[in-house]
């Protein structure tokens, strides 16, 4: 499990273990890891450190402070190291060593700037890290646009500059990094977008802060993680202890949802899937996938009489295509009725959006909206949600009472009282039609098979994930376990220091991915699960 903090946290872990250390130790510490993954990404890039050229964002607070003395490290290796001061102050002791180290300063002008831009091999970006606050003034953000420009790779120093590093909001200008060196541990917007999407790869320089950090805000579960507490049948398994799970999706007007739905489960190793639904769903959920036990449902029939036909289930998978009308709203109420855990997607979001009393229920409720679904679910604008996913999602779940996994380019998991799980599978081409469906149906197979809300959406939301990078490379397996490796290989070229640990991010849709479909996404779960 990575583990990420707010700058609090991350405050309060410093100051506890500074009281312990000479001063000026961390940030040395800081600045000789900074300075190392540098000097291995221009050894990458040229070749050598030596006569390489490396422009510094300099801000005025200790950020500033890692960067100069980073950069004077970088300048006794024979770079030639020029730094943009953008503060009205710059840190005394890094200047210093800079300038004795034969680096060269100069205060902020735009024309300057530009040119050292367009000339470094690597540019720092140590204008802000965990003490910036809100949008980037000037200076600050006309230089966190102007690296947009740059001609090397960029890195950013703690936080790319314009990121809370707690939230990963981002309010104004802010630097795009192709890399960022974090100190001590992860900061919590560096995971989360549209901070995640600004941090390009994390690299983490150890400073001595674990044995001082509390419970972290964000964890992003690996590999390992997952295979850990995914179910595995044993020679004891049959279908009912492997897990009945119960869908009910789709309706006459929409049928393709049950179908993905219904396949997702299947595949993800559902003991049993019982299906649900009005006539027409049910014939094609039969032709397509005939392992399905179906139940064609009677609208005439009370609430208590419902479901009555379809036998027992150990979970619930409600409402993709299920409709939004009366007789949706009749199944909604039977399914949520029940003792048994459920996850509430698509239309069943928009019916308990409308039905706040449906979520009055004692067993565990999984909703999986994305953020225009949260958004109604809320009453909050999809455009703030957007902005500040983190906090939305972990409102959500303490306003609704359910685990809450929030949809979207980096897909969230939060439930009361634990850290926000953060997904790093998946790849851009996931945004189309119906994947969510396949999601459903996994998540409810993990439900039926015992797993808790939390453990079955962030596991599901893996797997998911990772199918989906299999499918777009073409059901070739190799490399798409790539929490750790996607994003950093596709954009940059990185010596030793800067792969393997690096790359903390989903596909980025480039670099041999193809455009899939849903139901690619639900046939590549078994090679997904093989690799776990
Ligand atoms: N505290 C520690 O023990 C350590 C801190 N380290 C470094 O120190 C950093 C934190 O240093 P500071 O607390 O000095 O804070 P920062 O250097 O992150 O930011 C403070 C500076 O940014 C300015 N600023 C804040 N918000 C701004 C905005 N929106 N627009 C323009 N300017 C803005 C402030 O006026 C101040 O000059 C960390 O991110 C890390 O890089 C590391 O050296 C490791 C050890
Ligand atoms: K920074």
């Amino acid at each position: 499990m990575r583990t990420a903090y707010t700058s609090d946290q991350i405050r309060t872990a410093e100051t506890a273990l500074m009281a312990r250390l000479p001063e000026g130790t961390l940030m040395s510490r800081a600045a000789a890891g900074l300075a190392m993954v540098c000097a291995n990404l221009l050894k990458g890039v040229r070749g050598r450190v030596y006569g390489s050229h490396v422009a510094l964002l300099v801000g005025g607070g200790d950020n500033g402070g890692d960067t100069l003395y980073a950069g004077a490290l970088l300048a006794r290796r024979g770079a030639r190291v020029e730094a943009v001061l953008a503060g009205s102050r710059a840190h005394e002791g890094g200047l210093a060593a800079l300038l004795a180290a034969g680096g060269r300063t100069g205060p902020f002008d735009a024309a300057r700037a530009g040119d050292l831009l367009a000339r470094a091999d690597v540019v720092l970006d140590g204008l802000v890290g965990i003490g910036g606050g809100g949008a980037l003034r000037e200076p600050y953000g006309t230089l966190a646009e102007l690296t947009a420009e740059a001609a090397g790779l960029v890195v950013a120093v703690d936080v790319p500059s314009g990121v809370d590093a707690s939230s990963g909001r981002v309010e104004g200008p802010a630097v795009r990094a192709h890399l960022t060196v974090t100190f001590g541990a992860y900061k919590a917007g560096l995971l989360v977008d549209p901070g995640a999407s600004h941090a390009g790869s994390v690299e983490l320089v150890d400073i001595g802060l674990g044995p001082h950090l509390p419970d972290p805000e964000v964890a992003a579960p690996t590999g390992d993680d997952v295979a850990g507490l995914l179910p595995r049948p044993g020679a004891e398994s049959d279908k009912y202890r492997r897990g009945v799970v119960g869908i009910a999706a789709g309706s006459d007007r929409y049928t393709g949802a049950a179908v993905l739905s219904v396949g997702g489960a299947v595949r993800a190793g559902a003991g049993m899937v019982r299906f649900a639904s009005a006539a027409e769903p049910v014939r094609l959920v039969r032709a397509r996938w005939p392992e399905a036990v179906t139940t064609v449902l009677d609208p005439s029939s009370s609430p208590e009489s419902l479901l009555e036909e379809v036998g027992r289930v150990q979970a619930w998978v409600l409402g993709p295509g299920l409709g939004t009308g009366p007789e949706a709203h009749a199944v909604a109420r039977a399914v949520l009725s029940s003792d048994v855990p459920v996850l509430v997607d698509a239309d069943g979001l928009t019916l308990v959006a409308k039905d706040r009393t449906l979520l009055r229920r004692a067993a565990p409720t999984v909703l999986t909206p994305h953020a225009g679904e949260l958004s109604r679910l809320l009453g909050v604008p999809r455009e703030q949600i957007e902005a500040a996913r983190l906090d939305h999602v972990r409102r959500a779940a303490a306003e609704l009472g359910a685990t809450v996994l929030l949809k979207g380019s980096t897909t969230l998991v939060a439930e009361e009282h634990r850290p926000v799980r953060v997904n790093t599978t998946g790849t851009p081409w996931l945004a189309t039609g119906g994947t969510g469906d396949v999601l459903s149906g996994i998540t409810g197979a993990l439900l039926a098979a015992g797993l808790s809300g939390y453990d079955a959406a962030s596991c599901a939301a893996y797997v998911h994930g990772l199918a989906a990078r299999i499918a777009a490379r073409g059901g070739d397996g190799g490399g798409a376990r790539a929490e750790a490796g996607g994003r950093a290989e596709a954009r940059y070229e990185a010596g030793d220091g800067g792969r393997g640990e690096a790359g903390y991010g989903a596909g980025d849709g480039g670099c041999g991915e193809a455009p899939i479909a849903a139901l690619d996404v639900a046939e590549a779960i078994p090679a997904a699960l093989r690799m776990l």
